[in-house]
């Protein structure tokens, strides 16, 4: 065994999965920012806290972000005071959208609101831009990599709405097609286990998803996560 597993398992491996904090994808004018440089607003650093606090009695052993500034924030915060390093892992770097302004803007609340929802039909792209098979394949890949690095038990990983619904939904054996369902609020935490022989996976389990420590109740959390960063792009020109 390359890694000591959870206490009373034999093979088994944890990995919290987990939101960036919020992020203002507009400024104050209404016109998008460049979403490799957005950073996270007070209240987004507030959340990122708040899953460092619950998190504070679990003993993670890695802490790893896509490596934008949204996630790798939230890592630092996440985990402030413990000592611990955050990775970058570019494998988990967010599904990207294609240009708002080749798309119609009668099309674009299917295109990108709702676009997950059409996630299945063959060669599907997220709004014209990436196909999802394709990221679906790429964060897996990752994934499994990472399952089958040794010396960790418990793992945290601060990824993005994208990737972890694909995640999640490769996890529940939906392949696609549970995309558009498995809903990722702001800085939430997702809590999958896997069973791990000889670096493969046999076995995965979801304990949690969409948990927000910030509220457990969702109070206030109406949108869903693309409603809130996408709806802005349907009135402009
Ligand atoms: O899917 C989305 O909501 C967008 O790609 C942005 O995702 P992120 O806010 O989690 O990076």
């Amino acid at each position: 065994m390359s890694f000591t597993p959870l206490e009373g398992t034999l093979r088994r491996r944890r990995v919290y999965l987990m939101r960036h904090g919020k992020v203002a994808y507009f400024d104050g004018s209404g016109q998008p920012v460049n979403p490799k440089l957005a950073g996270l607003t007070e209240e987004g650093r507030a959340q990122a806290r708040a899953a460092g606090e619950a998190l504070g009695a679990v003993p993670l052993d890695r802490v790893l972000c896509s490596g934008l500034p949204r996630t790798r924030q939230t890592a630092e915060l996440a985990v402030e005071g413990r000592g611990l390093v955050v990775e970058d892992a570019p494998g988990f770097l967010e599904i990207r959208a294609g240009r708002f302004r080749l798309i119609p803007r009668e099309e674009r609340e299917a295109a990108y609101v709702y676009g997950f929802e059409a996630a299945t039909a063959p060669g599907a792209r997220f709004a014209g831009g990436d196909a999802f098979a394709e990221v679906q394949a790429r964060v897996v890949a990752a994934l499994e990599a990472l399952l089958a690095e040794p010396g960790w038990t418990r793992l945290l990983l601060v990824a993005h709405d994208g990737v972890n619904r694909l995640l999640l939904s490769w996890a529940c054996g939906a392949g696609l097609g549970a995309l558009g369902a498995f809903e990722q609020d702001f800085a939430a935490l997702n809590v999958l286990d896997f069973d791990v022989e000889d670096g493969r996976v046999v076995r995965t389990l979801i304990r949690a998803t969409n948990v927000t420590p910030w509220s457990l109740v969702k109070a206030g959390c109406h949108d869903t996560s693309l409603e809130e960063v996408f709806r802005p792009l349907l009135v402009l020109e």
